[in-house]
């Protein structure tokens, strides 16, 4: 299928289009959402829940190959065939269909200019960028389609501009980020497993029980302020929870908020029958949202920076095994795990051989790319649990937890051999070098708080040298001296 307009550049969660199945999806979303607005419109006025657009917009945004002809023109059918239904006259269906569509068409061009990671909320200027995109496109659809004010809404142009503007950017502010946010199912098995929710159900119940309580409190006071109740609530909200969770639940809390007044339910002191008015609150309602979302967004954002921060300094540049530190301190951590458990453990020396050969042949450059894919063959073939690091030079050590020594020895012959069978291809070089690994492992069954892992790695590190010495490329096992018989 041939796009109409150039879609953005493909985004991380690009899917592909298949075919017209996806495109009569489509269609029926917009037709449906259409008639959720018709229905939910006063007789005579003109809509003040629109979701069909920002569903649209936001679809279009997070799947960019969802951007093709064939999508356009069934959300053209699906805005036309809604509107028709509802009895509005032919030529006046297609005028509507075409504002609909100039804003969706006027948002998704715009945040094609903004990169990836801003667009999907990850960045701190994200949601400052998206309410932009989100005022041009609500304006792009009220000029285009204001003139039906006066001829279907018996509404003059000024206010029918006004109710278009802001009704657009009400639903575009608080259903935009929702579907922006979205987690793939990767992230979202991720984020249920990091979350400890039996251990501290309390901490994550809390927020969203103060924000059932502050909504509750400004249905029951009232007046003017009480718009604002629900924001330290949404605001706590956004500092314990996700950007997603957060835009799911700042849009519930202010389409709450804006249904309840305009129902009279929630009593602001004012009309909200009055266009400027209505106006007011809209746009109050959107900028509410803000708030939360850019606390969230902004928290995600440094926690990822710290995360990254974190990853750079607990893991070798060069071969991204763990840094020497790093090692120690998690291999400590395994080990008094393993203690409490009396488990086993191998701990493994690893030492490339000849290596200065390597750099003094090939050159230092040459030498790192080495290392390099080195580091990647042994972790290739370690298991998630293990622990694997680089203690200096071309020497790096593993921590094998819950280990029986024969299936040790097994890990490191294999680790031997799969050093020596692995071709290391350096550019400008025709054929690939071939390096060899010497071993030294130890390996304690029941593990007891009197091990600690630089004991263990000494205890290596003397079957490493016994390996060099008995040729290199091969491993060799530590075993305790025995007890010299007393006089
Ligand atoms: N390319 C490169 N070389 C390094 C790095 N760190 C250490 N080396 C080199 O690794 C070499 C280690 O040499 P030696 O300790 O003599 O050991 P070897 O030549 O591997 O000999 P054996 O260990 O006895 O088999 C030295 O030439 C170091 O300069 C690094 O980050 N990159």
């Amino acid at each position: 299928m041939k796009s109409l307009l150039r879609p953005p550049s493909p985004g991380t969660a690009a899917g592909p289009v298949k075919g017209w199945g996806l495109c009569l999806g489509i269609g029926a979303l917009v037709f449906a959402a259409s008639l959720l607005g018709i229905v939910t419109r006063p007789v005579g006025f003109m809509a003040a829940f629109w979701p069909a657009n920002a569903l649209l917009l936001g679809l279009l945004v997070r799947y960019p190959r969802l951007a093709a002809s064939g999508t356009w023109a069934a959300a053209a059918v699906g805005y036309v065939a809604a509107d028709l239904a509802a009895g509005t006259p032919p030529l006046a269906t297609l005028w509507l269909a075409a504002a609909n569509l100039c804003g969706v068409a006027m948002g998704w061009w715009l945040f094609g200019q903004v990169p990836v990671a801003t667009r999907f909320l990850k960045r701190q200027m994200s949601v400052v960028l998206m309410f932009g995109i989100c005022v041009a496109s609500s304006a792009a659809a009220a000029l285009v389609g204001s003139g039906t004010g006066p001829l279907l809404f018996n509404t003059a142009w000024p206010t029918a501009l006004g109710m278009w503007f802001c009704t657009e950017l009400i639903n575009s502010v608080l259903i935009l980020p929702v579907l922006l946010s979205l987690p793939t199912p990767q992230e979202a098995r991720r984020t249920l497993k990091k979350r400890r929710w039996s251990r501290r159900r309390w901490k994550y119940g809390a927020p969203l029980l103060a924000l059932a309580a502050s909504e509750a409190a400004a249905i029951a006071i009232g007046g003017p302020g009480a718009l604002a109740f629900p924001v330290p609530a949404l605001l706590w909200c956004a500092l314990t929870y996700g950007v997603f969770a957060t835009s799911v639940l700042s849009m519930l809390t202010c389409f709450g908020l804006a249904m309840a007044a305009g129902a009279g339910v929630l009593d602001l002191a004012f009309a909200p029958t009055h266009a400027w008015s209505v106006f007011s609150l809209r746009v109050g309602i959107s900028l509410l949202g803000l708030g939360p979302l850019s606390v969230a967004t902004a928290k995600a954002a440094s926690v990822e920076a710290m995360r990254r921060l974190h990853r750079a300094a607990s893991h070798d540049f060069l071969t991204d095994a763990l840094a020497r530190r790093a090692f120690m301190a998690q291999g400590s951590k395994l080990l008094a795990r393993l203690a409490r458990e009396r488990s086993s453990v191998a701990v493994l020396m690893l030492d490339l051989d000849h290596f200065k050969r390597v750099n003094d042949t090939y050159g230092h450059a040459q030498g790192d790319k080495v290392l390099h894919g080195f580091a990647a063959t042994v972790s290739d073939a370690l298991r998630p649990g293990d622990l694997f690091g680089r203690l200096g030079g071309e020497e790096f050590a593993v921590v094998l937890p819950r280990i029986r020594q024969a299936d040790a020895m097994a890990v490191a012959r294999r680790l031997c051999k799969q050093v020596r069978n692995h071709p290391f291809a350096l550019p400008g070089h025709a054929t690939p070098l071939h390096a060899t690994v010497s071993i030294g492992l130890v390996v304690r069954t029941g593990v007891s708080a009197q091990d600690s892992l630089g004991a263990l790695m000494s205890d290596a590190d003397a079957a490493l040298y016994e390996a060099k010495a008995a040729g290199r490329d091969r491993t060799h096992l530590y075993e305790e001296p025995r007890a010299t018989p007393g006089p």
